[in-house]
């Protein structure tokens, strides 16, 4: 197992350029098994462990799937499976992605039933009721979800209590294939949602309204497979710009879209950060004082909760008092334990995190609690003082595509080490770990 040990106290510097994103590819590719002619190529396909895991589910439906220099290439021409085991939906909830899309083409599809996780309970009750409103039938039984229809799906209208990104795509890609109209209203609006509707109309659907809350969907009879590049990574972006910030840095960050980003550059902007679009890409340049602000995640186009966590660390570090206000998730607040650990005052309030700056931070061993708190455990690290040590990093893995490598570039002090190594090294040596952050002499660059 693998961990990141990174010293603070480097101010970044340089361009750094940002991968295909995770959230659209993901959907993406679960797209294609709608396509029963033709061959499907994505492009911009980031090699993270969620992509890999997906591209396994979908071989394993007995789709031929190739992955090569960031491009995917999908043939699900052969007669598909239509059962996601366990071992994969364990991997990575995004699996039931594969029920709009199976069920469409089909009219069966049966997927281990996620369970919750570290950021909440994360159930897909939306997903199921929208399925039963174009006259799926559900059974929930031994652990598995199995929608089935006699003949076609029908259009219809489907009201999202809590707009869902995952219920708004699986919904989107279940009715691409209905019979008649299916409207889906209070849906997500997310970038994502955008990219994965055009991506299915380049398939032959006939989809509009994505990106608003309304999206109607004309029923085809059967897609193709289409050539698609993936949106930029708008949290990997974000959590750049934060990095930036924290380190009083001056960092290019290419491949961006802006108007993905507006919630975390306005917050950025408030807390005095000074951001710049150019040609390239955007600039962010840190200041020497980070401002206090309050922060309430919310759907798009709110302050995105994927970027919660990377945003405490500047709230941290900010003169004042942050109120960060989590509405999307219930239990998205693991880190903050970890975030205390190195010395950061701050406290669980309900549904908020009441964040005392400037505390400085002391490096610390820490642990991944999940995704994103990863990356802002590393974040912290970079403006911690002495030595933190992050572990867990399976978790990083599913969202970053070499962190550790691309901070490095931008003059960070940071190396990911196999932890094994290190162990049997020791052991041979018979040293006796004691972990002390601030006594520790490593030098890293
Ligand atoms: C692979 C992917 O794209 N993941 C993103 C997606 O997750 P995901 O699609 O799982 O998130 P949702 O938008 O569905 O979840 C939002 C809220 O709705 C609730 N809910 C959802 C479905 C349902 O059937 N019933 C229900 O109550 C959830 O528990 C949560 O509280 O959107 C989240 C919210 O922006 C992001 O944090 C994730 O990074
Ligand atoms: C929560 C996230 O992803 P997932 O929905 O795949 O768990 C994330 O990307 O931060």
């Amino acid at each position: 197992m693998d961990k990141i040990v990174v010293k603070g106290g480097k101010r970044l510097s340089g361009n750094v350029k940002v991968e295909g994103a995770k959230n659209a590819v993901l959907p993406v590719l679960a797209a294609s098994l709608i396509a029963s002619e033709g061959k499907s190529v994505i492009y911009d396909v980031p090699t993270l462990d969620d992509v890999y895991t997906i591209n396994e589910v979908i071989r394993n439906l007995n789709a031929k799937v190739q992955f090569k220099n960031n491009k995917v290439t999908i043939d699900a021409t052969n007669k598909l499976r239509t059962e996601a085991p366990f071992e994969y939906v364990r991997q990575m909830r995004a699996s039931v992605l594969v029920l709009g899309p199976l069920l469409a083409r089909y009219g069966h599809a049966e997927v281990a039933l996620p369970g919750g996780c570290a950021i909440g309970s994360r159930p897909i009750d939306l997903h199921l009721k929208g399925f039963e409103a174009m006259g799926a039938k559900v059974n929930i039984g031994n652990g598995f979800v199995e929608v089935s229809v006699d003949g076609r799906l029908q259009g219809c209208t489907v009201y999202l209590d809590v707009a869902s990104v995952g219920a708004t795509e699986n919904i989107m890609m279940a009715a691409t294939l209905a019979e008649g109209k299916t409207v889906i209203e209070n849906c997500a609006k997310e970038p994502e949602i955008v990219d994965l509707a055009n991506y299915l109309n380049k398939m032959g659907a006939d989809i509009v309204g994505a990106g608003t809350e309304t999206i109607r969907i004309n029923g085809v009879e059967k897609l193709h497979g289409a050539e698609h590049t993936i949106i930029p990574d708008r949290v990997e972006a974000g959590t750049f710009m934060v990095a930036a910030a924290v380190t009083g840095g001056n960092v290019l960050i290419e491949n961006v879209v802006t108007e993905h980003l507006r919630p975390v550059i306005a917050k950025l902007r408030e807390m005095g950060v000074e951001i710049i679009e150019e040609e390239n890409g955007v600039r962010v340049i840190g200041p020497n004082n980070l401002k206090a602000t309050d922060i309430k995640t919310l759907p798009h186009p709110g302050f995105p909760t994927d970027m919660q966590s990377q945003m405490m660390v500047a709230m941290i570090n900010a003169e004042g008092t942050s109120v960060l206000t989590e509405t999307v998730f219930e239990n998205r607040f693991m880190h903050v334990e970890e975030f205390r650990r190195m010395n950061a005052n701050m406290k669980i309030e309900g549904r908020s995190v009441i964040i005392e700056g400037l505390n400085e931070l002391q490096g610390a061993q820490v642990q991944a609690t999940d995704l994103r708190a990863a990356a802002a455990l590393i974040l912290a690290g970079l403006c911690a003082d002495g030595l933190t040590e992050v572990t867990e990093l399976k978790h990083l893995d599913r969202g970053y595509v070499d962190f550790a490598k691309k901070l490095k570039h931008l003059g960070a002090d940071i190396k990911r080490v196999k932890v094994a190594t290190e162990e049997k090294q020791a052991d041979e040596k018979v040293i006796q770990l004691d972990f002390k952050p601030k006594n520790i002499a490593v030098e890293l660059s």
